[in-house]
């Protein structure tokens, strides 16, 4: 069985409000894209690593993320596009041909483990289409356009989804190429099968993968990180 998995980096991340892409901001005197690349470097049951980079990113990307941390699994970094979908239709399309099922992770999401790694590839071989998530902790409420809230969902109905997000090769690479034709933009790579009407799996995640995205997600995973190496 052949496992790849596809890593979109190529953000802005204006939330971040950093002057340089967030992901080569440094973690525990690291990038936060090297950390992400580190745990699937490290894992045996990863066979290939597709990178996804803005354009004027991708020599940045060889020289100072692949080259300078010795990875080798990476076979391809591709160029991203103007959304997180397209960014990861670029890599799907650069998985190789034999792979029989797909990770997409975040380049964002340092955090990791790879006990989660194990447990959703065990998981997509069963179910084809799972993705990782947590309960919420909040009272989640829809709100409508003049921000008044009409609806208060159950809260032990939802869960807050991350990824990685595992599929069966050629399940996905149809759920994209469809969303591609009917022009339509989801938030997660799952949103796409599930518009399909395929059952996606969700097993638990956890808080600690957090994906960082404003300043705040930066010092929480310094914490963590450092609680790890004790
Ligand atoms: N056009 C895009 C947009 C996002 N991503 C990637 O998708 C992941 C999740 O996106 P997010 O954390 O929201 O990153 P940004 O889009 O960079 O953040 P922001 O919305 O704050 O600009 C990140 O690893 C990001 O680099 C991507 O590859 N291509
Ligand atoms: C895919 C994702 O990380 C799941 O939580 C999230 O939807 C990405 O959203 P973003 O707005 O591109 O950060």
């Amino acid at each position: 069985m052949k496992v790849s998995v596809v890593i979109p980096a190529a953000g802005q991340g204006k939330r971040m409000e950093a002057n340089k892409n967030k992901q080569f901001l440094l973690l525990d005197s690291k990038p936060i894209l090297a950390h992400t690349i580190t745990i699937f470097e490290s894992s045996s049951s990863i066979d290939e690593i597709i990178l996804v980079a803005e354009s004027e990113e991708l020599d940045y990307c060889q020289s100072e993320i692949i080259h300078k941390y010795n990875f080798n699994k990476v076979s391809k970094i591709v160029e991203g596009g103007a959304t997180r979908q397209e960014s990861v239709y670029n890599g799907l399309k650069g998985v190789a041909e034999d792979t029989d099922f797909i990770l997409i992770h975040d380049g964002a999401r340092p955090l990791l483990t790879n006990e989660l790694i194990e447990h959703i590839i065990t998981e997509v071989e069963k179910y084809q289409a799972v993705a990782i998530g947590v309960p919420v902790k909040d009272t989640i409420k829809i709100i409508n356009q003049d921000k008044v809230i009409v609806d208060t969902p159950k809260r032990d109905n939802l869960i807050a989804i991350q990824t990685p997000q595992a599929f069966r090769r050629d399940l996905i690479l149809e759920a994209y190429q469809r969303a591609c034709e009917d022009d339509y933009l989801g938030t997660d790579s799952s949103s796409l099968v599930e518009r399909l009407n395929k059952e996606v799996r969700v097993i638990e995640g956890s808080y600690e993968n957090l994906k960082i995205t404003t300043p705040e997600d930066l010092e929480l995973a310094e914490r963590i990180i450092s609680r790890r190496l004790v």
